[in-house]
Order: structure tokens, then sequence, then C-alpha cells
């Protein structure tokens, strides 16, 4: 579980959040929806600890991100906004370095490899460097990366950006499966048929502030919208701003 009170960051005269709390809940995929700028990936960098935040606080299994960050991080999976592979190092290699970082060795780590290898059909490229990898590949790479400790928690910064429509599938097939294994799935998007499809619950950000939060059926009645996108529209006040 995933939760986070009145989180606020500036970046010099920039204030990129200023008041955002939800929870994400296990066993469900809960998204942060907002537009270009709107604080996404500033939020989902405090929770990964990645960043010192000004105000408020961030708890994943109810370990604080700041103060126990080093515990936290065993328990989540990070797919971050930039994949940052080593193009020098095979795929095996990556997946050990970020296993061993886990506390892992042995044979539980090379089970470990094993088991995400075929979660993400990627035999093909296990034993070979990074360089030249596909953007599929990458992201299949970043992925088993981030699930290799196999963590209760995954974070996801838009992460069907630049993807072909077999890698979006074996995406969202992953995170379905994870969610009924009962792991607490938190992603960004702005992309509305995804977050259509994917969400269970879905956090409105516009100008680093929480406009609203809900299901989507309860998001788009409440709104008096007909859809999902019209209810963003109206809810984050960009109709005002057009
Ligand atoms: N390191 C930084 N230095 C300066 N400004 C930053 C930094 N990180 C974020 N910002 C600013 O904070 C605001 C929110 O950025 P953030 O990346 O969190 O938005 P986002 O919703 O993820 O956007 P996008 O969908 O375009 O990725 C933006 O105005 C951005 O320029």
């Amino acid at each position: 579980m995933i939760e986070v009170k009145n989180l606020a960051k500036s970046f010099g005269d920039v204030q990129a959040i200023k008041d955002v709390s939800f929870k994400a809940e296990d066993g469900a995929i809960t998204t942060l929806l907002g537009a270009n700028g709107s604080g996404k990936t500033t939020t989902l960098r405090a929770i990964s600890g990645l960043l010192k935040l000004d105000q408020g606080r961030a708890f994943v299994d109810r370990l604080d991100c700041n103060l126990e960050s080093q515990k936290a991080q065993q328990v989540m999976g990070i797919f971050p906004d930039s994949f940052g592979l080593y193009v020098r190092l095979t795929t095996r290699e990556h997946l050990e370095y970020f296993a061993k970082l886990h506390g892992m060795s042995g044979t539980k780590m090379h089970t470990a490899i094993d088991h995400v290898t075929e979660l993400l059909q990627m035999q093909d490229i296990l034993d070979r460097k990074a360089e030249g990898f596909s953007q599929g590949q990458r992201m299949k790479v970043a992925l088993a990366r981030a699930l290799v400790h196999q963590p209760k928690n995954l974070i996801l910064d838009e992460p069907t950006r630049g993807l072909d429509v077999m890698s979006i599938r074996l995406l969202r097939g992953l995170m379905h499966q994870l969610k009924e294994a009962g792991c607490c799935i938190l992603f960004s998007s702005h992309v509305m048929a995804e977050v259509s499809a994917l969400s269970d619950h879905i956090v409105m950000i516009a100008d680093g502030i929480v406009c609203a939060e809900g299901a989507e059926t309860e998001l788009v009645a409440n709104s008096g919208c007909s859809n999902l996108e019209d209810a963003f529209v109206k809810v984050t006040g960009m109709d005002k701003a057009a």
C-alpha cells in the first residue's frame, strides 16, 4: 500500500507539487492522471525516495520513504521515466546488479532472474548487451529490473510511452497479473484510453494539486460529464484555461 500526505516540492521558483495526498491500495491499479507538467513524475520520485520533499510524507507499506528509505526500497519496484540502461551490460548483468542491490545472491538470485525472464518472455535478450536494444527490449529490461526482488508495490512512470502494441499488451497483462496477486500498482499517464482500461482508482492532478479521485464511474458521474476525458478537463479547470 502506498500513501502520500500533503506533498509539496519546489525547484527554485517552480512549485512542481503543492498539495498531493492519496492512497493506492493493495490488489488494485491506481493511476495518477495529469497533463504535461502537472507534477506526476515529481510525486512518483518523492515516493521512490529520490527527492527531498519541502513538505509532507510518503509511505510504502507504512514505511516512511524518506526516513526509512532503504527498507521502503525493498518493498517497491520502480519503473522510471527514462530506462537508464548501461549499454555495456547484458540483460542478465543488469538483473544481477539490481538483485544484489536488494541483498539477493546465489540460487535465490538466479531463480528470481529466471522467473522475471520467463514472465517477460525475454530469453532472447538475456545474454545480449543493452547497446542497440529496441524501445520494447529496453522496456523489458527496465521492468525486469524493477520486479527482480518481487516487490509488493510497483511504481511506473508513463510506462507505455514509445511502445508498440505488443509491448503495451505485455505490460498491461503483467500489471493485471500483479494486481491479481495482491500487489499495489501505481502508474502515471495522460492517455485517457489507457487510464480507463487499467485503473481501479484514478487520482486527477493539475498544477501540483489533487483535484479529484475515485473510480472512473464515480468521477464521471460527479462531474456531470459523459466520459472520463470530459470529466478530467472539467475537474482540472482546463476548460476555463483553453
Ligand atoms: N529537476 C527539476 N528542476 C526544475 N524544474 C522541475 C524539475 N523537475 C520538475 N520540474 C518542474 O516541475 C513541474 C512538474 O514536473 P513533472 O515532471 O513532475 O510533471 P509531469 O506531470 O510528470 O509532466 P510530464 O507528463 O510532461 O512528464 C514542471 O513545471 C517541471 O518543469
